[in-house]
């Protein structure tokens, strides 16, 4: 690693985000990166299912409704659901730019309580490009996707290879991935020849 740094803001030389020519439409549901994914994957049953929709440039739209059993306090979602919903927005980003990148940091702010039943309107974008690092910020909205925003994060992603989850992951859960047509049809669409 080489001169790491906490910061949030881009470098100087950091340059626009550039949306890749085969991203999907604007509008387009973008579907599950992982099925056993807690974020996203429609077969994790504990997950919070978040469906996100390519956006304009280099940004997508997603919904998550806050479930009973996302509660921390009595009625309301607890924090760390929140900063899961609001990084997994940022991660379908990965779409629109047609790499793969993993969260390094992730910065949120929690404005104001988000009761169970709501459904929260997020949307995230990429700022700027600087090598391997994604910087891209995310907002949740309640009471519509015009709605007063209830939470928002600051992020910084870091683009990896395929390998970093073969190396990392359980190998169980690899090999089912890398036996899977429909996973390895994600990775090329991800740009990546596991
Ligand atoms: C077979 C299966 C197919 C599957 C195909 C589809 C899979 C599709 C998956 C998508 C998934 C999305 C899901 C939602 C998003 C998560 O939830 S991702 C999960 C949570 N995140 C993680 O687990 C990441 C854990 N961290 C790591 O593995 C390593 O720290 C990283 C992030 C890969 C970086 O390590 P590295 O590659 O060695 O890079 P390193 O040289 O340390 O850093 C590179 C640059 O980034 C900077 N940097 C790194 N970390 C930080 C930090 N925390 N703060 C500030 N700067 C940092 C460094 O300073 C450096 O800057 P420069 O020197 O280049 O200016």
């Amino acid at each position: 690693m080489s001169g790491r740094t906490t910061g949030l803001t881009p470098p100087d030389e950091a340059r626009p985000p550039v949306r890749h020519p085969d991203a999907p439409a604007p509008g387009e549901l973008l579907g599950s990166h992982y099925d056993q994914c807690f974020g996203c994957g429609a077969g994790q049953p504990h997950g919070l299912h978040l469906e996100a929709r390519a956006g304009e440039g280099v940004s997508v739209t997603a919904e998550f409704t806050v479930q009973p059993a996302h509660q921390g306090a009595p009625g309301l979602a607890h924090g760390g659901v929140l900063a899961t919903a609001l990084d997994e927005t940022l991660g379908a980003l990965n779409w629109v730019l047609r790499v793969i990148a993993v969260t390094g940091r992730l910065e949120t702010d929690f404005l104001s309580p988000v009761p169970v039943g709501t459904v929260l309107h997020l949307e995230a974008e990429v700022t700027a490009v600087h090598g391997r690092k994604i910087y891209s910020t995310a907002t949740g909205r309640i009471g519509g996707p015009d709605g007063p925003v209830a939470v928002r994060a600051q992020a910084l992603f870091i683009e990896v290879r395929v390998e970093h989850f073969i190396a990392n992951g359980r190998p169980d859960e690899i090999n089912a991935a890398l036996a899977d047509p429909d996973q390895l049809r994600v990775a090329r669409a991800f740009e990546v020849n596991p």
